[in-house]
């Protein structure tokens, strides 16, 4: 059938079962047909012989701080950024944003703001604190896509930390709802107990850092939460694993029917407490980096597909919330929410055979299934949103701070090379990085 809006010609359309050649007729702002040679007119056409074409990522976890410390990232900086690293959806946390997502109102506000200035599509995550669980239906009325709690003390006062009975009666009314809770899982008896004691004995490096947030204090606060969660029977997802030992605790709780997933992020992937050391608080985070070893096992997991979901964990501030701080001071999140696809593909793809297929069932199929948006998102299948990333696998760069899209143009990825070029992002059929010429002169 003629009266396309685009036809994209000749990609190697990456799916979670295969790669295949073919075009991709889009109109109205989804994928209309997939087939090889389409016959019909476009009012717009693009080549991407040779170039690889991804379903749209979905970022999972992202900060991006609006409204109130808008200052510090923004839903417009937040969202190019996005856009430039192929991610077509993300959902924003409910924390660093002021007010944080905790009321009905305060969602009101947020999805105001995102609906004016994110160029891609978006969902919500609710938050789940002590004083909020009267707000909870509410929140799930409005949309919010899931409600995020923390076991430990956030970085942020008006977002606190949830004790047992409040992750218990909200996990009861969560599971009531047909929802999910996404967790902060680390300990956080061990957290400040290790903390207050480096700080007492003066001990206030790097790797002190590391040491008071073990992973053994992640182990402690993931099994508590899985205990709950089967008693409650809610659905579970435990955000930023940042190690082996805590993925294979949740991979052996869904063998025993509990209903829960696990995120990892690209820094646990490709960055360790050495690379912190060097790099100092731009690559602080928590749970923090964990060594080499760490970083091997999590792929073997991301390979064997134990690992369900990849997000950013975006949480950027402004640079003198990290420099000049001690470690212990200086604000935790790790900006990279633009490098996600970069480093999956370097260090996935190239340097460990990580096969496209897998890495798209981590950044995109899953998250749609896991969150309930795989009637629209997550593959490239006729009638889905037409949300493309097209990449050219063989181009290689070296990172630049003025190639980041960031309020605040400073990452830890700065400098390394990645093989893997996001040329063009589709969101709804339109482009939203990139330009049709770029695709086209990757072929000469
Ligand atoms: N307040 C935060 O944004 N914290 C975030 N910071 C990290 N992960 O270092 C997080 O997701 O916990
Ligand atoms: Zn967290
Ligand atoms: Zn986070």
């Amino acid at each position: 059938m003629s009266g396309y809006d685009k036809i994209i010609r000749n990609g190697l359309i990456v799916s979670e079962d295969g790669i295949r050649k073919s075009d991709i007729g889009i109109r109205d702002r989804t994928i209309a047909e997939i087939a090889d040679g389409i016959v019909g007119t476009a009012a717009e056409e693009i080549n991407a012989e040779g170039l690889h074409i991804l379903p749209g990522l979905i970022d999972t976890h992202v900060h991006f701080n609006e409204p109130g410390r808008g200052e510090w990232e923004g839903l417009e900086t937040g969202s190019q950024s996005l856009a430039a690293g192929g991610v077509t959806t993300f959902f924003d946390m409910p924390l660093n944003s002021t007010p944080p997502t905790t009321t009905p109102a305060a969602f009101d506000l947020k999805k105001n703001a995102a609906d004016r200035k994110s160029i891609i599509d978006y969902r919500l995550w609710g938050g789940m604190v002590p004083e909020n669980l009267d707000e909870l239906e509410e929140l799930h009325k409005r949309g919010v896509i899931g409600f995020k709690a923390f076991m430990s003390n956030s970085g942020i006062e008006d977002f606190g930390y949830s004790e047992d009975v409040t992750l218990f009666q909200g996990m009861q009314q969560i599971a009531r709802m047909g929802s999910i809770l996404a967790v902060h899982a680390e300990s956080n008896l061990i957290t400040q107990q290790l903390s207050d004691h480096m700080k007492q004995n003066g001990r206030l490096n790097v790797r002190d850092y590391c040491d008071s947030r073990p992973v053994l204090s992640e182990m402690e606060a993931v099994s508590r939460i899985l205990a709950y969660a089967d008693a409650a029977k809610c659905r579970l997802h435990i955000v930023h694993a940042s190690s082996c030992e805590v993925v294979s605790l949740i991979s052996d709780a869904k063998k025993r029917g509990i209903d829960v997933t696990v995120e990892t992020c690209p820094h646990y992937l490709s960055l360790t407490v050495s690379d912190f050391e060097e790099l100092g608080p731009i690559a602080k985070c928590a749970p923090p980096l964990r060594d080499q070893e760490h970083v091997e096992s999590l792929w073997n997991l991301v390979k064997l597909g134990e690992v369900d979901i990849i997000g950013s964990d975006h949480s950027p501030s402004p640079l003198h919330f990290k420099k000049g701080k001690g470690i212990f001071e200086a604000w935790g999140g790790i900006s990279g929410a633009q490098s996600t696809l970069n480093v999956l593909l370097e260090e996935g793809y190239w340097k460990r055979g990580v096969p496209l297929e897998k890495i798209i069932k981590t950044a995109c199929v899953n998250p749609a299934k896991r969150f309930g948006l795989d009637k629209t998102k997550g593959s490239i299948s006729i009638g889905k949103d037409a949300d493309l990333a097209i990449i050219d696998l063989k181009q290689s760069f070296t990172l630049k701070e003025s190639d980041l899209r960031y309020r605040h143009k400073y990452s830890p990825y700065v400098g390394r090379t990645f093989r893997g070029k996001v040329l063009l992002t589709i969101s709804n059929g339109n482009i939203v990085f990139g330009e049709k010429k770029a695709a086209n002169e990757a072929l000469s």
